[in-house]
This record gives C-alpha cells, sequence and structure tokens, in this order.
C-alpha cells in the first residue's frame, strides 16, 4: 500500500478505536472498517481506489501462484485481466474473496477495509460479488424466484422464499430484469434458459445484493456471439455504478468492453504489463508469452 494510504488508514483507525473506547462513534464513511461491523455502503473510495492488492504471494506446495503481486482498481472501473492458462487470475480472484488466504501481502477494500481479515461469506456481504464461469441458478425456480432468492436477508434462505417484497424490493426486482434484458423470461423456469440466459441471471442474482465490485470468471465462455455481443452491452451499462474485474480470453470481448481503459496481463502470478489493450498487444512479452501461442 502506498505510504500516503497507510497512514490515513492507521490514523483513521486509531481515530476509530479511540472514538469506539469513549463511545463516542461517527457513523459510516471512514471510522466504519475498524469500529463496528461493515456495510457495502462504507466503503471509503476517497483515494480513488475501489480495491488494493500490494506485494501479494502465495504458494500451493512450495510453487508460487502469485508472485508479489500489486494492482489497483478505481471506483467505476472496468477491468479486464488477461493472461495465459496458469497466470494466477483464479487464485488472484481466490485471495480477494477470502477463498485462499495469500502467504503475505495487503488487500484493501477501499482505503480502510482489510479484506484480510474477513471470510468469504463476509466479504460477499461486504459488497464484493463473484461470478463463477459456470452458471448456478436455481433450474427448477422462476426467473422472477432467482432474483427474489438473491434478496439480502438477515433470515436465511428459508425464510427469503416467502419473504413478501416491500416497493424498494420490487422496484429494485424490476431495474435488475431490465438490466439483463430477461423481462420477457420473468416466468420462465431457469432451467430453460439458454447458457447465456442462465449467465445473465447469475449476473442479476449477484446485482441484487447491489455489490460494489464484481468479479467476473471467463463470462462469455460458451456464449454464443450473439450472447457476447448482448454480455458486452451489459457490462458496459453496469460500469460506472459498479466496479468491475472480468477475466477473459475472448480478445474481441476484451476490445470491445476495454474501451481504451486499462487491461492487466498476468503472467506467472504478477502483473506482466498494464495499459491500453492495443499497448499490451503490442506489448513483445505478452506476445511471447500469451498473444503469441
Ligand atoms: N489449490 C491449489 N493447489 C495447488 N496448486 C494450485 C491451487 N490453485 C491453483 N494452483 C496452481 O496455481 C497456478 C495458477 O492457477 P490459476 O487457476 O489461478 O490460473 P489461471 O490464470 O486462472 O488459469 P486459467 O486461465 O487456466 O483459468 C496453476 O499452476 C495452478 O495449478
Amino acid at each position: 500500500m502506498t505510504p500516503d494510504l497507510m497512514e490515513a488508514g492507521a490514523r483513521r483507525a486509531e481515530t476509530a478505536k479511540a472514538a469506539a473506547a469513549s463511545g463516542k462513534t461517527e457513523s459510516g464513511g471512514r471510522a466504519a472498517g475498524f469500529a463496528r461491523p461493515v456495510h457495502a455502503g462504507d466503503v471509503d473510495t476517497s483515494h480513488g481506489r475501489i480495491l488494493y492488492l500490494e506485494d501479494v504471494s502465495v504458494s500451493f506446495d512450495g510453487f508460487r501462484a502469485i508472485n508479489r503481486l500489486s494492482l489497483d482498481i478505481a471506483p467505476g472501473e472496468l477491468r479486464c485481466v488477461i493472461g495465459p492458462n496458469g497466470a494466477g487470475k483464479t487464485t488472484m480472484m481466490d485471495i480477494i474473496t477470502g477463498k485462499t488466504r495469500p502467504d503475505s501481502g495487503t488487500v484493501f477494500f477501499g482505503s480502510t477495509i482489510d479484506l484480510l481479515r474477513y471470510k468469504e461469506a463476509q466479504i460477499a456481504q461486504l459488497g464484493i460479488g463473484r461470478k463463477f464461469q459456470k452458471p448456478t441458478v436455481f433450474e427448477q425456480l422462476t426467473v422472477f424466484e432467482n432474483l427474489e432468492l438473491a434478496l439480502k436477508t438477515d433470515k436465511g434462505v428459508g425464510a427469503s422464499v416467502f419473504h413478501k417484497l416491500d416497493s424498494a424490493q420490487s422496484d429494485r426486482l424490476a431495474h435488475v430484469l431490465r438490466t439483463i434484458h430477461l423481462q420477457a423470461a420473468v416466468n420462465r423456469l431457469a432451467g430453460t434458459l439458454s447458457h447465456g440466459q442462465k449467465q445473465w441471471l447469475e449476473i442479476g442474482m449477484l446485482l441484487m445484493q447491489d455489490p460494489k465490485l464484481l468479479l467476473l470468471d471467463e463470462p462469455v465462455a460458451g456464449m454464443t456471439d450473439d450472447e457476447t455481443e448482448r454480455t458486452a452491452e451489459l457490462f458496459l451499462s453496469l460500469k460506472d455504478q459498479h466496479s468491475l474485474m472480468v477475466v477473459e480470453h475472448d480478445m474481441g470481448f476484451i476490445k470491445t468492453i476495454s474501451d481504451g481503459t486499462k487491461v492487466t496481463v498476468l503472467h506467472e502470478g504478477s502483473v506482466l504489463a498494464e495499459g491500453p489493450l492495443d499497448a499490451v498487444q503490442n506489448d513483445e512479452r505478452v506476445i511471447e508469452v500469451y498473444l503469441g501461442r
């Protein structure tokens, strides 16, 4: 982490601890990560970063899958991550979401939330949604019911099925349905949807929880050209309100969604190159290890 962030974060931590000890706590914002449970709305992005990894390493049986990895993502950014098989892309997402603990390094959500202090389920609650490659919708439920089930509830899955939506939740569900273009399929069983539609439904289920950051692993694998194009439109419509990290091998898709913004190339567990797609595509090292295969 950069010294200014470290210092600012440490100062806020001390202030929050002192305030908590004296009973005078601030509501939300900068104190939130330390003095009380954190909610998604409390992510402090005032330093221009929603996700910050520095010097992160993890080894499996002596093999360094992630090797001193550093990268950061701005609020509202759509970051594409590319790289050869085994570069560490999935492991990086596993670390961000708490599935894998790094051996060393720093992983922050905003400038105050140290993700290494939280468990996987808590990280999801903090506002980091993850979409795995294979769709995992409830095939026996309708599109509507899948989205309804994904609503935030403290009462557990069983209660949420029978939970009547309030008007804000109904509005949210309608908004998500429009965003993922599944209004016409709202009463269809998810099992009858096409592969692409299932993927969009699962993205919709994540959106129901209003994540600040979405991690998407090979979202267009197995999609038709038309579905891939619609997915690109969907992602472009999501950026700005959400930050997205998209791992993909489909370069045509990357070209459409990166739209001149920064692309990160991972290789052997660290960043090999970073910049606009044109620049990384012309980088000799990238051609050698990835594009020239
Ligand atoms: N739990 C684990 N135990 C042992 N080795 C692992 C484990 N997880 C990942 N690895 C190894 O770490 C390296 C990075 O794997 P990872 O799946 O993160 O790469 P990737 O960039 O996502 O690859 P792909 O594009 O094929 O999905 C690989 O060599 C993999 O075999």
